[in-house]
């Protein structure tokens, strides 16, 4: 595989499994490895690299420390030993990363948080914040509160979500295993390793197979999923094996893995994502507000002298021109009911419309296509 560059990405998720992180025989935390990590991590901070931590490990972590037996756990004996893994998960994060002066957070979504449109836009503004702040997210599944018809139930999806979220343009899952087989290595030795993926089959859908060990859920058929999504979202994805000591360093060295590549970049890809759905509503425009955006400037209510339809904060919108012609559309920051009251508004009257602070624009020019 060519050399990769980690820190030639702007915005980078990783996901740790759990076999990585917890030792199958005792439950307990590989700390030494975590260590390495660690460096990893401030190494690619340093080079100006958000990092946001996709991390696996709570339910292992706490069935060690409640003494569970190994195999199947009830829905609420998993529940109890993720409650239990998952607060000395994050602070073994804080542990390894606060004398390197990174400051970390702990982020626990459920499925609904992103297929909540609201919820979504909020989980992306305080993702958004945190890494403004300079911080690194550690991320996992809410185990304790999500039942099985909410739930991920795997982090590798998660960890693909979160880089839509985001707009990451990379994910590494680290895995037990240096990328995908045309089948399950550890059952078949003569399987055959793929470096590079430009488009995933439904033949190799097939190749995927499930988890290799007890303590992991997803297995290869959900990194596949998760490629996927990435590679939709414009961001590559990278499966490599997590064990060495500085699992990014060695992938930079050249370790085994297999890149899954996306062909174009996370802003183009939202913008053909925000222009291929029905819009629920339309606004209309100034001359002067048409002339702004053409420059590449965010749309403000004061340039919009109507709008029409029904729509929530985060649905996609049709902007036109001052005689109605198509210009694009855009995803709108306000409801409908807001963005009425706010026609022909300027920024400073925002607050007093609405009686609360507000946006100044009504469609960010990342939320746009045109
Ligand atoms: N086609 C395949 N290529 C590689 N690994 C596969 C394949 N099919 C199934 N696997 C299994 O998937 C495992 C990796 O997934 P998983 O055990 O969920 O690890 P993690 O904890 O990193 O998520 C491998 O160790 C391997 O046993
Ligand atoms: N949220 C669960 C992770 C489940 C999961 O995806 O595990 P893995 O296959 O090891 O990444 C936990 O923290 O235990």
């Amino acid at each position: 595989m060519a050399t990769l560059k980690l820190s030639d990405a702007r915005r980078l998720v990783v996901k740790i499994g759990s076999a990585l992180l917890v030792d199958g025989a005792t439950g307990a935390l590989r700390s030494d490895w975590l260590m390495g990590l660690a460096e990893d991590v401030a190494r690619l901070k340093a080079r100006g690299t958000d990092v946001v931590l996709v991390s696996s490990g709570s339910i292992a972590l706490g069935r060690g420390v409640l003494g569970l037996p190994a195999g199947g756990l009830a829905l609420e004996q998993s529940q109890a030993a993720a409650a239990v893994g998952q607060i000395r998960l994050a602070r073994a994060y804080e542990e390894v990363l606060a004398p390197k002066g990174i400051t970390t957070a702990q982020v626990l979504v459920t499925l609904e948080d992103s297929a909540d449109r609201r919820r979504y836009l909020n989980s992306r503004a305080t993702l958004e914040q945190l890494l403004t702040f300079g911080v690194v997210p550690i991320v996992n599944e809410n185990d304790t509160v999500a039942t099985d018809e909410i739930r991920y139930g795997d982090n590798d999806r998660l960890a693909a979500q979160v880089a839509v979220t985001i707009g990451a343009d990379m994910t590494v899952l680290l895995s037990d295993v240096d990328g995908f087989y045309s089948g399950n290595p550890k059952l078949d030795p003569t399987a055959t390793h793929y470096p590079v993926i430009e488009e995933i089959t439904p033949e190799m859908m097939a190749m995927a197979g499930d988890a290799g060990t007890g303590l992991s859920k997803g297995g290869m058929k959900t990194k596949l999923m998760a490629a996927q999504t990435a590679m939709a979202a414009g961001c590559s994805l990278i499966i490599t094996e997590g064990s060495p000591v500085s699992p990014l360093s060695a992938l930079e060295a050249g370790a085994r893995a297999t890149l899954f590549v996306a062909r174009e970049d996370p802003k183009a890809a939202r913008k053909h994502w925000i222009g291929s759905m029905k819009p629920k509503g339309a606004v209309t425009l100034d001359a002067g507000a048409q002339a702004a955006l053409g420059r590449g400037k965010s749309l403000l209510p004061a340039g919009v002298t109507a709008v029409t339809g029904r729509f929530g904060r985060g649905d996609p919108v049709e902007i036109l021109g001052p005689k109605g012609a198509h210009i694009g559309a855009g995803l709108s920051r306000y409801t409908s009911e807001e963005a009425r009251q706010l026609v022909g508004k300027r920024s400073d009257q925002i607050e007093a419309t609405l009686g609360y602070p507000g946006r100044a624009a009504l469609i960010h020019r990342d939320d746009m296509a045109l």
